[in-house]
């Protein structure tokens, strides 16, 4: 658990981070979201002790951040940032062991750890371990940044934009691998974008930042329901924001048993997001679709106005 009780950052006479208290409890995915300058990653590194806070405490696990010293930090923090910031004239194995190493462990042990993080990133040992940054795809690049990070099995991850950079096909693969880590892992994470989708698509719970302060803070879908005020609406889509709530309900949740009806000829699949099932209906100009499993077997249909709340078909 990560909580932050009044946290004040001030650089010279700008007051960056302005008595915020934020709880991100264990396991969640905690986004950070707001107009460019308004304090995301200046929090962020406050709680690594990249920038020491000037007033207020910040907590890992009940205990303030600033009785652990530096190694301890950095075994219980993984750090990802856009710009990766991997050594350029070290392999891609040396990147991923840094931390290991700082702590000492065993060189069997960095081994097997860098192999079987390479293996969880989706990144052959055979062909990664000892290419250099350069010889990499910013998406590949990216994922040693998140391998790195990994290392040392922290339980808090702070990430940084870290696919600020990327395509948005790379993007979207990146972040689906995310959730599949975070599904295994459990980790504790705090992450900052600009990107609402990406925003949506990861938070447990969103916090909107406006000038060092919080704004509001709770479930994406609550936010997206009830704004605080217009700056956080509009922020989260102004009149999009039919589109953002219909991407985070997936077509599993609304479609119905096959029924004695023929089956519709548009096929999507059960993971979809209404989002998708709406935009396919739009591109066919069709009101039903047949929902397919992995296997493209049929399972269900979905209909429009099932997708827009109706209970019947
Ligand atoms: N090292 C620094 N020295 C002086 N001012 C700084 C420093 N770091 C950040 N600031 C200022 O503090 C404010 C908050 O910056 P921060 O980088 O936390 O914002 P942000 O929300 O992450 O912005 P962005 O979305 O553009 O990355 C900005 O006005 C910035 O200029």
């Amino acid at each position: 658990m990560i909580e932050l009780f009044g946290v004040t950052k001030r650089f010279g006479a700008e007051t960056a981070v302005d008595a915020l208290s934020l709880r991100v409890e264990k396991g969640q995915v905690c986004v950070l979201v707001g107009t460019s300058g308004c304090g995301k990653s200046t929090t962020l590194r406050m709680i690594n002790r990249l920038i020491e806070h000037d007033a207020g405490e910040i907590h890992l696990e009940g205990a303030p951040v600033r009785s652990f010293d530096e190694v301890t930090l950095r075994r219980r923090i993984g750090y990802v940032i856009q710009s990766t910031g991997l050594f350029p004239h070290w392999t891609v194995a040396r990147n991923i062991g840094l931390v290991p190493r700082l702590l000492k462990w065993p060189r069997g042990r960095i081994h097997e750890r860098v192999e079987e993080l390479m293996a969880l990133l989706g990144l052959p040992v055979q062909e990664f371990a000892d290419k250099y940054p350069r010889q990499l795809s910013g998406g590949q690049a990216q994922r040693v940044g998140v391998a790195r990070a990994l290392a040392a099995d922290p339980d808090i991850l702070l990430m940084d934009e870290p696919f600020g950079a990327l395509d948005p096909l790379t993007r979207q693969a990146l972040q689906k691998q995310l959730q599949e880590l975070q599904a295994r892992l459990h980790k504790t994470v705090v992450f900052v974008t600009h990107d609402m989708d990406e925003a949506l698509a990861l938070a447990d719970r969103l916090v909107v930042m406006r000038k060092g302060r919080i704004v509001q803070q709770g479930r994406p879908i609550d936010l997206l329901h009830e704004p605080a005020d217009e700056f956080v609406e509009s922020l989260l889509g102004g009149m999009d924001r039919g589109l953002k709530e219909a991407a985070l309900t997936r077509v599993s949740e609304r479609m119905l048993p096959l029924g004695p009806r023929l089956l519709a000829s548009e096929r999507i699949p059960y993971d979809a997001s209404l989002s998708q099932a709406l935009s396919l209906m739009l591109w066919h100009r069709v009101e039903r679709l047949t929902v397919v499993d992995g296997e493209d077997i049929p399972v269900g249909e979905l209909s429009l106005r099932r997708l827009l709340g109706g209970k019947s078909s």
